[in-house]
């Protein structure tokens, strides 16, 4: 059975975060393992407390992971610029692996999950590290400085993102009116992904997205033939979501 790493920081309702991406990899039917680089209390409304973990924690549990055979790395939200660079140098004792890196900077809610500092250090430190980022439109705009708003800002985005250091890059079109599109950029080119919109929400689509590709890489799929099936997850989850502390939440954390 494939192995992943979810690496990123709890939440205690499990609505997003590393907490939610061990069910979403369970039931891909890949065996999850993780690394906690910090902790947030979130409820449905807002983050009462974030905490980043310190970075020699951060590295021991990377060490604990060598005989794994991890297949590949999701990576969510980091806290702190220490907590950013303690991953990049867990990750490069893993060459080869495939790492998604969802660079998670608010929660839905719009309460600050990361910095201007982690926000740089993520940029510069991470992004170099990722066969796949996987921003929403406000992720690629604070990780470009500049406004992306719509399709043809997407399309610049996503090889923009990939010049710094990405491997390949989806940048998230979810937010937009009509039907879903993402964009994707890498070394064969720029594409969009378009699956009708489902009018409902749902709380954790971007760790579910992003930890279903992860799972689907450590499978052995292609990109391609991930992002697909990760939009008939993203798809069902919404169609069917459950109400769960008051947040309509995927069904897999029922
Ligand atoms: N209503 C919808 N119908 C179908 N697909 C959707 C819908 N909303 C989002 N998606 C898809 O879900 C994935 C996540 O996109 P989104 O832009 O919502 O990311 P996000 O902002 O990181 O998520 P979150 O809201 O969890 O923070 C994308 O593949 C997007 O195309
Ligand atoms: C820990 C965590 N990761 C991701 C999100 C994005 O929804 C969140 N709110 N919290």
């Amino acid at each position: 059975m494939p192995v992943v790493a979810a690496v990123g920081t709890t939440h205690p309702l499990a609505f997003a975060g590393v907490t939610f991406a061990m069910q979403v990899l369970a039931r891909e039917g890949v065996r999850p393992v993780c690394v906690i680089a910090g902790v947030s209390a979130q409820d449905a409304r807002s983050v009462l407390r974030r905490t980043p973990l310190d970075a020699a924690t951060i590295a021991a549990q990377f060490d604990a992971l060598r005989e794994a055979g991890v297949g590949a790395f999701h990576v969510g939200a980091l806290l702190s610029t220490d907590a950013v660079r303690a991953v990049a140098a867990g990750l490069a004792a893993f060459a080869g692996v495939p790492v998604v890196v969802d660079p998670v900077l608010a929660a839905t809610g719009g309460d600050p999950l990361a910095d201007d500092a982690t926000v740089a250090a993520l940029r510069d430190v991470l992004l170099p590290c990722a066969t796949l980022l996987t921003p929403n439109l406000d992720e690629a705009g604070a990780l470009l400085e500049r406004s992306v708003r719509d399709l043809d800002a997407m399309r610049d985005a996503a090889p923009a993102l990939r010049a710094r250091g990405a491997r390949a890059v989806l940048v998230k079109g979810g937010h937009l009116a009509g039907d879903a599109i993402d964009v994707v950029s890498d070394d064969a080119g720029v594409r969009t992904f378009r699956t009708p919109r489902i009018a409902n929400v749902l709380r954790g689509t971007g760790d579910l997205l992003a930890a279903t590709i992860a799972a689907s890489l450590a499978s052995g799929a292609t990109l391609d033939d991930a992002i697909v099936h990760a939009h008939t997850r993203v798809a069902d989850a919404i169609a069917h979501g459950v109400l769960f502390a008051g947040t309509r939440v995927a069904p897999e954390t029922r």
